[in-house]
């Protein structure tokens, strides 16, 4: 069953690579608005855990709703359309197309979205100065700093107001100055448009972020609060 009012959640989730067990019955639930840490050991299972959710690799056995939809049972290519619409993505390195602008690289999802070039770069803009990286819009991802370059790729995360946001170690590869600046204007704008959050780390200065942590041990997910709720 979904729990009350979640927009994503996940029940009795099951994925074996070959002979390894990477998750063995996770459950998951998050609520719009919601930013929640997910936790653990090296090799728990925390990316599988947010790439099923994500509807990037489907899970062998258990379902993954979103809003009123089951993504385990949906084709690629409607995953792939609600991936580019309703989710957005920001990982370690962050994976800006490298012969694009800085500008261009936040308005491409909103080009693939549908807007026209003018419009998706006043919006990019926006965002730019938003995450507080405006100065580099005319800039290759390989002219920018690390910080700044991850400020860019959260920017075009967030362009399209996707409804979930999946951020798989968002600051591993930044100090902790510019993790911290990232994970603020990382949580203000999610907070703002109501996206829900789900934050994949193994620092807890990171988790610190959340509104609520989960740690995944050997494929199982445990919620810290969940016998005070
Ligand atoms: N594509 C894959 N092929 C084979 N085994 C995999 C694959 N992806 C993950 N695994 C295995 O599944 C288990 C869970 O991996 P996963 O990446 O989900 O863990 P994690 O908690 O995210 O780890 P880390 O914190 O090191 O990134 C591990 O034993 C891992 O080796």
């Amino acid at each position: 069953m979904t729990p009350e009012g979640s927009l994503l959640a996940a029940s009795d989730l099951h994925k074996t690579y070959g002979a390894t067990p990477a998750l063995d019955g996770a459950e998951f639930s998050v609520h719009p608005g919601e930013v929640v840490a997910v936790l653990g050991p090296s090799g728990s299972g925390k990316s599988t855990l947010l790439h099923c959710l994500a509807g990037i690799i489907r899970p062998d056995r258990g379902t993954v709703r979103y809003a009123d939809r089951d993504l385990t049972t949906m084709s690629d290519a409607d995953r792939s359309a609600l991936r580019r619409t309703d989710f957005g993505f920001v990982f370690q390195f962050g994976q800006l197309v490298p012969e694009l602008t800085c500008l261009e690289n936040v308005a491409l999802p909103l080009r693939l979205n549908g807007a026209r070039r003018k419009e998706a770069e006043r919006q990019a803009r926006e965002w730019l100065e938003r995450l507080e990286v405006e100065e580099v819009h005319r800039q290759r991802p390989g002219e920018v700093s690390g910080g700044q370059g991850q400020r860019v790729a959260v920017a075009r995360a967030l362009a399209t107001r996707p409804r979930v946001i999946f951020a798989d170690e968002p600051t591993g590869a930044l100090d902790s100055l510019n993790g911290e600046r990232v994970m603020t204007l990382l949580t203000d704008a999610a907070r703002e448009t109501r996206a829900a959050v789900v934050l994949v780390t193994h620092e807890t200065r990171v988790a610190a972020y959340s509104d609520r942590e989960i740690t995944v041990r050997d494929g199982k997910v445990k919620d810290l609060l969940a016998g005070l709720r």
